[in-house]
């Protein structure tokens, strides 16, 4: 007898992002569409093709929003697109979508390219299945937002337009990629890319020409490496952004390899209706080494597989609960808090019949992770150098790209691309500039002092973006995780740094940075133009917005409620210019 299966439709979800949140609830809306039987096909807003919308019922956004209420850069043609004057009255009917707009509210146009999208798609024709969600990432509550929206009957609305149809199991995909060996006498085809492969694929291999540890006492997790780069003539700016691509580790592949039976020299192509999910053929080894992420954040979507094949009835019970929506504020807690990951849970509960198959579905590509550039073209034509503290996870495990970086040598090429940071030069080159960085927020700072050093020593400083006094104030916990301690000495001794300050928050006095920021001092230095640069902890990022709040309230006399937006004004404007992790 021919088997069935209950399905609903295909439904399209699209992302715009810059940082990832935007994404990340894109792939766990579908995490959960596919619980709701529904077949969800995921795309970057980069890969927007308006034929293939057109053509499909259901759609999704999840747009992120920038600059004054604009889209973000990967959503910009998309954006051009739908609000084109060569867009027809009701060019969209037949089309249904729903929005999830990110923002900030400190923004003034919160969730400005949401709001704009969704009013636009309306307005070309096209119906609104379900009222747009805003998720606001001011207090971090963007994760929050959208389970609650979700929660408020998006599915309900979903499958009332969509009801389950019994068909052959043979028509549906039941999955998306099929693995099939490679064999030399294929023919290759060139295969289309997914946007995050495709950018893999055009990133930089750049030759690592000297490691060193910057701590004169390292230990794990408290150790801070600096990298040089060979630069390769690729033209690169002072602090500007660098995303690298972690490997996963010779030890950690052999592990996955002999908990799922494969084998690492295993060499296939995938065989999909849609892009590729990274480029083939590849061996299992290389497979696992660039492209699996079985370290990150569990997902829910392996939460409800790994439930599915575990044998023990109550831990069964547990991953199927947290996997829903209902489990969502245990699966906060109990998983993403305590930073559990696919490779742990999978030893846990002792799974072994994974296919590789199932994996590739299961575990997301490896993402970049950023970096602000420490070093300036100017003074380093030919290398980009870089401060990389190391990550320890729950006191354990180093972080993915910890371990990379730990265990990369001289001479081996890392996967990187450049992109602009929030740290531009100042629009006025003449004014007083105040540098605060903790640890490896010291990075965007050296950058900057290196530009100005050298336009000093090429006897040039009238050219020079930074001819105005220079300040850093400088944070970290004792002093022998003082970086580059004899570099900035000089800086300040020969006049590239007008003043130097450490503050050594667990030694001596046990002073913070933020006590430097006198009122008075801080009042002076906006009065006659300056530009503050932050970077650092958030927590360091709050502390010294309320240094400024207080000096607006305390100085200039403002009321405290507006104080808040003052400071806000300065960031728009930007005069206070901040790049946090953490
Ligand atoms: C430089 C910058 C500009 C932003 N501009 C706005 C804005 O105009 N309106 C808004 O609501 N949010 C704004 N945001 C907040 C982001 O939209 C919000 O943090 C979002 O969650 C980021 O999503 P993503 O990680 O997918 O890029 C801005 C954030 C940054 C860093």
């Amino acid at each position: 007898m021919q088997q069935t299966i209950d399905t609903r439709e295909i439904i399209n979800v699209y992302y715009g992002t810059t940082s990832g949140n935007s994404s990340r609830l894109a792939f766990q809306f579908a995490d959960e569409a596919t619980q709701h039987k529904f077949i969800p096909k995921v795309f970057n807003l980069k890969e927007f093709n308006p034929d293939v919308f057109i053509q499909t019922r259901l759609n999704i956004f999840f747009v992120s929003t920038y600059g004054v209420g604009g889209p973000t850069s990967d959503a910009i043609d998309f954006n051009n697109w739908l609000q084109s004057k060569d867009r027809k009255q009701n060019e969209l009917q037949g089309v249904h979508f729903t929005v999830f707009a990110l923002g900030n509210t400190k923004h003034e146009h919160f969730c400005g390219m949401g709001l704009k999208t969704d009013a636009r798609l309306e307005e070309l024709g096209a119906t609104r299945i379900f009222q747009l969600g805003k998720g606001n990432s001011c207090d971090e509550t963007t994760d929050n937002d959208y389970s609650v929206w979700v929660e408020s009957g998006l599915f309900t609305a979903l499958e009332a337009l969509s009801p389950l149809v019994t068909v052959p199991a043979n028509q549906v995909q039941s999955s998306i990629y099929k693995i099939k060996e490679f064999d030399n006498t294929d023919v290759l085809v060139g295969e289309t890319l997914s946007f995050q492969a495709q950018k893999y694929k055009d990133s930089h291999s750049l030759k690592i020409i000297e490691i060193k540890e910057l701590r004169k006492a390292p230990s794990p997790g408290n150790s801070t490496l600096y990298l040089s780069l060979e630069s390769q003539n690729i033209p690169y700016k002072a602090a500007q952004n660098i995303g690298i691509y972690p490997e996963n580790s010779e030890e950690y592949i052999q592990e996955i390899c002999t908990i799922f039976n494969l084998d690492p020299k295993y060499i296939f192509q995938i065989e999909t209706k849609g892009n590729h999910p990274f480029p083939t053929p590849i061996s299992v080894h290389n497979y696992l080494k660039k492209y699996c992420d079985f370290l990150g954040p569990i997902t829910k979507k392996q939460l409800y597989t790994l439930s599915q094949l575990v044998d023990d009835q109550q831990a069964k019970e547990e991953l199927k609960f947290v996997s829903s929506h209902k489990g969502r504020e245990e699966y906060d807690t109990n998983y993403l808090q305590t930073r559990q990951c696919f490779f742990n849970l999978v030893k846990k509960y002792n799974i072994r019949n994974i296919s590789l198959q199932q994996l590739i579905e299961l575990c997301p590509l490896i993402s970049p992770r950023y970096f602000t550039i420490a070093s300036s073209p100017l003074k380093n034509p030919n290398k980009i150098e870089i401060i990389a503290s190391e990550l320890l996870i729950n006191k354990e495990r180093l972080g993915l790209c910890s371990q990379f970086l730990r265990n990369v040598k001289v001479g081996q090429e890392i996967k990187c691309f450049l992109q602009d940071s929030a740290f531009l030069m100042p629009q006025n080159p003449q004014a007083p500039i105040l540098l605060l960085g903790i640890g490896a927020g010291l990075a965007p700072m050296r950058a900057f002092i290196q530009e100005k050093d050298e336009f000093i020593e090429q006897n040039r400083l009238d050219q020079s973006p930074f001819k105005g006094p220079m300040t850093l104030f400088f944070g970290c916990k004792t002093m022998s995780d003082y970086l580059f301690k004899e570099e900035l000495e000089e800086y300040e001794k020969n006049g590239t740094l007008n003043q130097l300050k450490v503050a050594f928050s667990r030694e001596g006095q046990q002073i913070r940075i933020t006590n430097f920021l006198d009122v008075e001092f801080l009042n002076q230095l906006l009065e006659s133009g300056g530009v503050i640069y932050v970077c650092g902890s958030t927590q360091m990022g709050r502390d010294v917005q309320i240094a400024i709040e207080n000096m607006f309230k305390q100085v200039r006399k403002v009321m405290p409620y507006l104080a808040y937006r003052k400071v806000n004004e300065l960031e728009e404007q930007k005069i206070f210019v901040k790049e946090l992790w953490g």
